[in-house]
């Protein structure tokens, strides 16, 4: 291994091998260099005309030889853990003079080097000054920057800082701060990135990825919404853009990046190796809800299978992930944000028991979609209405089945929370409703915009049971910001389904906490696209006769009457007591 690395292009043998000799030097442990390698490293740099850099290990051996800027020089890429430093300083040189660049410094905090050095050349081959900087501890609010740099001194006194000191205790520094966080800490610290190009509802789709991981059980620390017109292939964002958001999260402590957008597996990877952290994106965000969420067999089923169909293709090379994966538990409630999982099995399966695992789901689930259909015959031979309570994720839709049928008393409740993804399995129970008697109400996992394919595909058995109602109960968040947004999504999702026909009356949910101008502007809107509304609050239970009025009118549209109605209500109208 005494390989030249970087620009040697057009370099005479002799240079080479001189280059080379610097993988023989040994300086003293703990120290940045000695004298006679900065007078070695400054006179080959004048003779190669350009920047010399050799990495040095704490042993003060010579790791590597670059012909190469801070930047270019190679590194091994072991990573020691984000407490740690990597172990090497790189010192090199400035054929032009100057202090440390910008780019230097920006090495020496991506790659977490001990310290970085620039030794000043001059015209005639020999060492000037030398500029060394090194990092500063996380969080430490003194520090405007992530690096400090020392005072320069003249070659000859390299030798004279004691770099071994002042790592040790950097880094017992940086241990001791990570310990008492840690203990702090209850849940994973998440940085958002939402990458805007141009869309008009860039800022509410963050903060719905917001809303998505405070339901996954991260807290989010810092947020930004990246305007970029293109993207950049490898990392999206480009490597300015990570450097800084690793910045953030090396003084925020946070422990992960989740990404509004889909990564490739690829990219997921390559954004991975560039910050350090933990790399999560929308979908797998999704689909750890989701598996927080399943209860029953079928919505595990579906999960897992959503989960390794995600994970097939980003398990090629992927070293890092599969490790993630293997080391979680597997248990629903423990594990990590994009580690979760349905079931018992442990996801550390190769491609091939992927296979295997994906098939034997399948056949599952074909097996339940069969019970499922022999039970929806005999629902079918009822005659009893079917109404379906639909709409976008946290609309209210729990909330308003518990309000309609009466069902506030445990173990009948169906569980509502402020969680999205709080319903994966759809529920039906009894209802009542005048004027139309018995009617079966059924609540169901709620929709989402951009619904990742896995869990659509996944879930499309849930979604189709919908096709069973006779008229449909859309619940609209009218108090958020997004309720348009959601309306169209949910009616986009219906289409999809080829459930748009179905009759449907749009419950303006969560009236107590809109703001009354914005509600009418909502419901003007809706009503002038020819959707009928009723304002309800399914919490404070308010408008549900007028949206039980409207359902019944709806379901005597498709021929649904109590037996007799129709005769009561002539003898009423003909004033018969
Ligand atoms: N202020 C207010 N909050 C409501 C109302 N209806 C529901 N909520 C709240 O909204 C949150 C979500 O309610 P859920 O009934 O779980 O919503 P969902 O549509 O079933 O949600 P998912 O099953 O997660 O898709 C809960 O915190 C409810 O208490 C309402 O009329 N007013
Ligand atoms: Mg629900």
């Amino acid at each position: 291994m005494t390989k030249v690395h970087g620009n040697t292009s057009g370099l005479k043998k002799a240079q080479l091998k001189s280059l080379e000799n610097l993988y023989r030097r040994r300086i003293e442990p703990g120290r940045i260099g000695s004298p006679e390698l900065a007078r070695n490293l400054a006179e080959l740099s004048a003779d190669v005309r350009r920047e010399v850099s050799v990495l040095i290990d704490r042993r003060g051996r010579v790791l590597s030889v670059s012909v190469a800027d801070a930047k270019g020089t190679e590194l091994p890429e072991n990573r020691q853990g984000e407490n740690r430093l990597s172990g090497y300083h790189l010192l090199h040189t400035h054929p032009r003079g100057g202090e440390l660049s910008k780019s230097d410094l920006s090495t020496l905090f991506m790659r977490r080097l001990d310290a970085v050095s620039a030794i000043e050349v001059d015209s005639e081959g020999r060492p000037g000054r030398v500029h060394t900087a090194h990092l500063t501890p996380p969080g430490s609010a003194a520090e405007e920057e992530d690096w400090r740099i020392l005072p320069a001194v003249p070659s000859y006194e390299i030798d004279e800082f004691d770099l071994g000191a002042q790592v040790s205790a950097l880094e017992e520094e940086i241990a001791r701060a990570a310990r008492t966080r840690e203990a702090q800490k209850e849940r994973e610290q998440a940085i958002l990135v939402q990458i805007d190009t141009g869309e008009v509802d860039a800022e509410e789709r963050l903060a719905e990825l917001g809303e998505l991981a405070r339901t996954a059980g991260a807290a989010v620390v810092y947020r930004e919404l990246v305007y970029r017109r293109n993207l950049k292939a490898g990392t999206l964002v480009g490597a300015g853009k990570l450097e800084e958001l690793t910045s953030r999260a090396y003084h925020l402590d946070a422990d992960l990046v989740i990404f509004g957008q889909e990564l490739g597996p690829a990219q997921a990877r390559e954004i991975e190796a560039a910050t350090g952290l933990k790399v999560v994106d929308r979908t797998q965000l999704i689909l750890d809800i989701f598996a927080q969420h399943a209860q029953g067999q079928e919505s595990r089923l579906q999960v897992e299978l959503a989960q390794l169909r995600y994970m097939k293709p980003r398990l090629l090379g992927a070293g890092a992930q599969l490790s993630r994966i293997g080391a979680s538990g597997g248990s629903a409630a423990s594990g990590a944000i994009g580690t979760r999982g349905p079931g018992e099995t442990k996801l550390e399966l190769d491609r091939r028991r992927i296979n295997d695992r994906i098939a034997f789901l399948e056949g599952q689930l074909r097996e339940v979609a069969v019970r499922r259909e022999q039970r929806r015959k005999s629902r079918a031979r009822n005659d009893v209405p079917v109404v379906g309570i639909v709409g976008y994720t946290n609309a209210g839709k729990s909330t308003l089945l518990n309000a309609l049928t009466h069902a506030a008393e445990e173990p009948r409740r169906v569980l509502a929370e402020n969680k999205l993804f709080a319903t994966l399995r759809p529920t039906s129970r009894q209802g009542y409703l005048s004027g139309v008697g018995q009617v079966v109400l059924t609540d169901t996992v709620g929709f989402i915009r951009d619904l990742p394919a896995d869990l659509s595909r996944a879930f499309r058995a849930t979604l189709e049971e919908i096709g069973d109602s006779d008229v449909l109960v859309h619940v609209l968040d009218a108090s958020s910001d997004a309720a348009e947004l959601h309306f169209e999504a949910v009616t986009r999702i219906l289409d999809d389904l080829e459930l748009a026909d179905l009759p449907a009356v749009v419950a303006l949910n969560k009236v107590d906490q809109a703001r009354p101008a914005e509600l009418a502007r909502l419901q003007e809107r809706l009503e002038q696209a020819g959707v009928q509304t009723v304002a309800i609050s399914a919490f404070k239970r308010q408008g549900l006769d007028e949206l039980r009025d409207a359902v019944a009118t709806a379901l005597h549209r498709q021929g649904f009457a109590q037996p007799g109605y129709a005769e009561m209500q002539s003898q009423l109208a003909h004033g018969a007591d």
